[in-house]
């Protein structure tokens, strides 16, 4: 068994693709593609997490390389657009030109008012017409009191809510805001490790389990966190390119249950891909891929970032394979 090292592997490729709006705190986002036997995966950990954090990142890159997916029991997964923290003129034209009936709307972006939300809101309604669902995303911005004030405003601003992702910070406070407001609560946050969805569960803090492949260590993994959070589940990417975001696609096509759109309309977030036919929303829908696509050399090459990134990444990649079992036999030994 050979150690892990970035430099024995068949192919690895550091990309960095602008944002078209920030989003959560990024401008450009960046990682690593790889390939393996079976595939292509993607080592994309936020560049604020720290190495212990980025392991699961680099086990599901491994599952896409080493062993592929599961079998999916559905072809196409219905999504939504998601509508960071823009102006509300922007917010419509995002959701009218993502063909989406379901739209995620970001709120609660510091700097930002209530009022900002208010109208972001009330312009992705119009832009949807009376028929289609909005969830909207506070990501653990408020204390109980505000949550349930706020989001009884947004409620009657939208016309009603889907649900609303992580209003609050814990699992305590979660429980209360949903004790407190009709509209239904989503874990995002709160479901980062294999044991938090048994939490929340006992403490009556969600309706939605918010699923990610990628933080998650991979399908199978996030399969099994699904399954013992005993609540409806939505997958949601982590604005991976739409080699990653194939993993993410896979896991939406394996669960049993896919009672609401998943959050993986977000190469429309990206300028640019590494893929020549991106995995962007047709008609709401996106296609369950049997394997991660095959990135497009000329369009890798377009994003290739100067060489202390690449660098950087790469080092980063090899210290958090330290942190995993030794791999092989496909992976050999250093050249
Ligand atoms: O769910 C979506 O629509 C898109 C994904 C998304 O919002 C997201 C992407 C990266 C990191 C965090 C989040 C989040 O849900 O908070
Ligand atoms: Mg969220």
């Amino acid at each position: 068994m050979a150690s892990f090292d970035p430099a024995a592997l068949d192919a690895v490729r550091v990309y960095a693709l602008p944002m078209r709006n920030r989003f959560r705190g990024i401008t450009v986002r960046r990682g690593v593609l790889l390939s393996g036997p079976a595939g292509w995966g993607e080592f994309c950990p936020f560049e604020d997490y720290d190495d212990a954090a980025a392991v699961p990142w680099l086990q599901a890159a491994f599952e896409a390389c080493e062993e592929g997916w599961p079998e999916p029991v559905r072809d196409r997964i219905p999504v939504n657009c998601t509508v960071p923290a823009v102006p509300a003129e922007t917010a419509a034209q995002i959701v009218a030109r993502s063909g989406c009936r379901t739209a995620k709307v970001k709120i609660a972006e510091p700097g930002q008012s209530a009022a900002d939300d208010l109208a972001r809101v009330e312009a992705v309604r119009d832009a949807l017409g009376p028929g289609g669902a909005i969830r909207v995303d506070a990501n653990a911005a408020w204390d109980v009191d505000t949550a349930v004030s706020r989001l009884r405003e947004l409620d009657g601003a939208a016309g009603g809510l889907e649900y609303a992702e992580q209003p609050c910070p814990s699992i305590e406070e979660l429980a209360a805001v949903r004790r407190r407001v009709e509209v239904r609560i989503a874990a995002d946050e709160s479901i980062r490790r294999a044991e938090d969805p048994m939490r929340v569960a006992v403490a009556g803090a969600a309706d939605v389990a918010i699923i990610k492949a990628t933080p998650l260590g991979g399908v199978r993994r996030a399969l099994q966190v699904a399954e013992a959070s005993g609540l409806p589940c939505v997958v949601s990417s982590a604005v991976e390119t739409s080699v990653g975001l194939s993993a993410q696609l896979a896991l939406a096509g394996a669960l049993p249950e896919l009672p609401f759109a998943c959050g993986l309309g977000t190469v429309a977030l990206l300028e640019g891909d590494v893929v020549a036919e991106p995995l962007l929303p047709e008609q709401g829908f996106l296609p369950v891929p049997s394997t991660p696509p095959e990135p497009d050399p000329a369009r890798v090459a377009a994003a290739t970032p100067p060489a202390d990134v690449q660098r950087w990444w790469l080092d980063r990649m090899a210290r958090v394979g330290k942190l995993l079992r030794p791999r092989g036999p496909w992976l050999r030994a250093p050249r």
